[in-house]
C-alpha cells in the first residue's frame, strides 16, 4: 500500500517533469498502481487508518508523486454535505486532457496545499472554473467530464502535477491575496 514514505517532495526532480503519455492497452503494472493510488485517498480519508498509518488526508494523487512520471491521476472528491455517501468523483484517470474551458477563472477561499510540500504557502491559487476533461479510466474506457467549483479545482491540480506545475508557482508573488477582475472565490 502506498503511505507517505512514498511520496516524494518538493525538490525531487521528478515532479518538475513533463509525465509521459501512458499506452493503451493498460498494463497490469500500471492498472494495479492507478489502484494503489485511490486506495491511498480512500485510506487517508478515514480517520482510523489515516492515523493507524500516518497519512495525510488527500482528495487527488498523481503518479508524479510516487515518482512514476506517467500520465495518471487519481481523484476522490466528496460532496461539500458532512458525512455523505455520494462522492463528486471518484476515478483513476489516465491520461486526462482538458478539451475546453471557462474563461472565467476560481481558486478555493482557503488556498491550496500539497502532499509533496511539507510547508504552508499562502495565496489564491487562480484556475479555470469549469473545465470538460476527456480521459481512460483503468477499465481503458474513454471518458469525458464536465466539472465545476472544487471538482474542478481538484482535477487542475492534479494534471498541473502532469506538466511539472506546482500549485505555488500560481499564486501572485507581489500579492498573494491579489485576485483579477471577475475571479471566483470558492469557499
Ligand atoms: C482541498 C482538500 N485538500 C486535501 N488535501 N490535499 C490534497 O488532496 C492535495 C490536492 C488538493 C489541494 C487543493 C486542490 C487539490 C493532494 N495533492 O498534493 C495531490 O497532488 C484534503 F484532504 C481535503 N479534504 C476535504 C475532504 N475531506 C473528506 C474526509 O477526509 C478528509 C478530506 C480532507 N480537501
Ligand atoms: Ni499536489
Amino acid at each position: 500500500m502506498i503511505t507517505m514514505k512514498d511520496i516524494i517532495r518538493e525538490g525531487h526532480p521528478t515532479l518538475r517533469l513533463v509525465a509521459k503519455e501512458v499506452e493503451l492497452p493498460l498494463s497490469k503494472e500500471v492498472i494495479d498502481l492507478g489502484h494503489e493510488m485511490m486506495e491511498f485517498l480512500v485510506n487517508s480519508q478515514d480517520p482510523e487508518l489515516a492515523e493507524k498509518y500516518e497519512l495525510r488526508a488527500g482528495v487527488g494523487l498523481a503518479a508524479p508523486q510516487i515518482d512514476q512520471s506517467i500520465r495518471m491521476v487519481a481523484v476522490h472528491i466528496p460532496g461539500i454535505e458532512e458525512d455523505s455517501e455520494d462522492y463528486i468523483l471518484s476515478d483513476v484517470m489516465v491520461n486526462p486532457k482538458i478539451v475546453s474551458h471557462s474563461v472565467q477563472s476560481s481558486c478555493l477561499a482557503e488556498g491550496e496545499g500539497c502532499l509533496s510540500v511539507d510547508r504552508d504557502v499562502p495565496g489564491y491559487v487562480p484556475r479555470h472554473s469549469r473545465i470538460t476533461v476527456t480521459y481512460h479510466d483503468l477499465n481503458g474506457e474513454k471518458q469525458k467530464v464536465r466539472l465545476k467549483n472544487y471538482a474542478a479545482m481538484v482535477v487542475q491540480h492534479e494534471i498541473d502535477h502532469l506538466n511539472g506545475v506546482m500549485f505555488y508557482d500560481r499564486i501572485n508573488e507581489e500579492n498573494p491575496y491579489q485576485l483579477d477582475e471577475g475571479v471566483n472565490i470558492i469557499s
